[in-house]
Parts: structure tokens; C-alpha cells; sequence
């Protein structure tokens, strides 16, 4: 194999079960640097445990992943060094003000001081939370959409080649989130390589370049867009595969009285 074929980022036949429940049933996916996928599936379908094990926060029972060909179970520090991660519900140091986050984050990293220091003011001010930060607000008083942003920019923070994000444009305000598209679209465009989790079709059908679905743990189909939708829209598709629950005769009738 050579180093071209190598993708950014590889899930490789993860596999959890919790308690008889397979959440991750050989869930595999290849992401090639330069590009944009984006994981949809159904609640529950195991979206949040494929990921959290394909970046070191959940022991797979079986499979690993790669981050530019390191096996990330194998050697962590290797290739966690080249992966930024937004995990679901992101739990944050919070009596902390965001710049104070992003110091103690990289400083953690190992990156240098000014480094960090010339980074987190400029990821504050894109990510328009300068303000707050002059006003001294701490990240327990941020809204959701704020902490979600934060945790993007400590995802950001060292610039990884790799980017998983769980659910990044959940309760973020349009003017925020065409911002974020934009960083995206701007880190892919310099060969970073991005997966994002969402439940939100148009939005993958807009950014994303491929798509994969999951249900019940499984990777039922991806590919480029263009490939999974066909000539038909990507929701279509999803509810084909994972199939439509009819509302039943007479369901939550009392709404209607
Ligand atoms: N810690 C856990 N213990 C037991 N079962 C779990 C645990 N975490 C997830 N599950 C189960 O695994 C399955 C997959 O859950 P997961 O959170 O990965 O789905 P998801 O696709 O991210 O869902 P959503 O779209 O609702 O966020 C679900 O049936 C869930 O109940």
C-alpha cells in the first residue's frame, strides 16, 4: 500500500456491544483527506458509539481505527497528536472563561505559549465569542450553542489534520453556523479531512462532499453523495433504508381535541 491510499481517516470494524446490545455492529469507513462526510442515521442507530471509538474515548470490543494510517488504539498519543475531536455532551473545565479554557487546553497540548496565546484570540473572535469573553463570562454561564462552539475551538485549537464532530451545528444560531461551515469548508480545501454526525439531511446534502448512513449499527451505504442519493434526495434515501414508521390510526388522537 502506498501512502496515497492511505485515507486521512479510517474506522475499521469497530465493535461494541453493550450488554447484548449491539450499538457497533463492524462499523468501517474510509475518509480520504480533502473531504467531508457526513454520518446520519436514526436515533440510537450508534452514530455516537461508532465515534467515540473511532477517537479513543470508548474501548471498542473489537476493530480500531486510523488516523493517517496510526493506529490510534495502538499508539494514542501518535494519533491523537493529529485529531480534533467535538464529542457529544463535551464535558469542559467550566469555571473558566473561554480564553482560560483554550490556554489550559493547549498548553496541555504542549504547544507553546504564544502559539496558543495568538490562536485562542483569533478562534474567540471567529467563533464571536470575544465578547463574552470581555466580559469575563464563564463557560457555565455559556448557552449551548456557545459551549458547542467552544468546544469546537479547543478541537480546533492545535491544528488537526483530522476532525471528528459529534452533532457540531446542534442549537448553534444561523450566523454561527455559516461560520463554522465555512472553517470546515476552509479545512478541507487545505487537505484536512472532516467527519460530522447530524440528523439534519439538508445540511449534508449542502456540505458534505460523501455521506454514510447508519442503522442499527451497521453501515447500511456510503460514498460520495452523488453515489448514496442518486437522482433522489438524500432524505428519500435515508428513510427508504431505515425504513418509515406509518403513524398509526387514531395516534396521540387527543392532540387533535
Ligand atoms: N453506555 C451505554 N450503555 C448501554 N447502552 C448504550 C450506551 N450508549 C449507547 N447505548 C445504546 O447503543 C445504541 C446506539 O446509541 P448511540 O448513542 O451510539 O446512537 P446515535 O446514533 O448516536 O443516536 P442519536 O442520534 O439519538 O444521538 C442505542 O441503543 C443506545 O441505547
Amino acid at each position: 500500500m502506498t501512502t496515497d491510499d492511505i485515507p486521512a481517516f479510517e474506522l475499521a470494524a469497530l465493535t461494541k456491544d453493550f450488554s447484548g446490545k449491539l450499538a457497533a455492529d463492524r462499523v468501517s469507513l474510509r475518509v480520504p483527506a480533502g473531504s467531508l462526510t457526513g454520518l446520519v442515521g436514526p436515533n440510537g442507530a450508534g452514530k455516537t458509539t461508532s465515534l467515540a471509538m473511532a477517537v479513543g474515548l470508548l474501548r471498542p470490543d473489537s476493530g480500531t481505527s486510523y488516523v493517517q494510517g496510526v493506529d490510534l488504539w495502538k499508539q494514542p498519543d501518535r494519533a491523537k497528536a493529529a485529531l480534533g475531536v467535538l464529542p457529544d455532551g463535551l464535558a469542559l473545565p467550566e469555571r473558566l472563561t473561554g480564553a482560560e479554557l483554550l490556554t489550559y487546553w493547549g498548553l496541555l497540548r504542549g504547544m507553546p505559549a504564544p502559539e496558543v496565546a495568538d490562536r485562542t484570540r483569533e478562534l474567540l473572535a471567529v467563533l464571536e465569542l470575544d465578547d463574552a469573553e470581555r466580559r469575563g463570562v464563564l463557560v457555565i454561564e455559556y448557552s449551548t450553542g456557545m459551549r458547542k462552539k467552544i468546544g469546537l475551538a479547543t478541537a480546533l485549537l492545535h491544528a488537526p489534520r483530522v476532525l471528528v464532530l459529534d452533532e457540531p451545528f446542534e442549537a448553534v444560531d444561523p450566523v454561527s453556523a455559516r461560520v463554522l461551515r465555512r472553517i470546515l469548508r476552509t479545512f478541507v480545501v487545505g487537505g484536512g479531512a472532516v467527519v460530522i454526525s447530524s440528523h439534519v439531511m439538508s445540511l449534508v446534502e449542502d456540505l458534505c462532499d460523501r455521506v454514510a448512513i447508519i442503522g442499527a449499527g451497521k453501515v447500511m451505504v456510503d460514498g460520495t453523495l452523488d453515489e448514496v442519493r442518486g437522482t433522489d434526495s438524500l432524505e428519500n434515501v435515508f428513510v427508504n433504508l431505515v425504513g418509515e414508521r406509518d403513524a398509526e390510526a387514531g395516534e396521540l388522537s387527543w392532540l387533535a381535541t
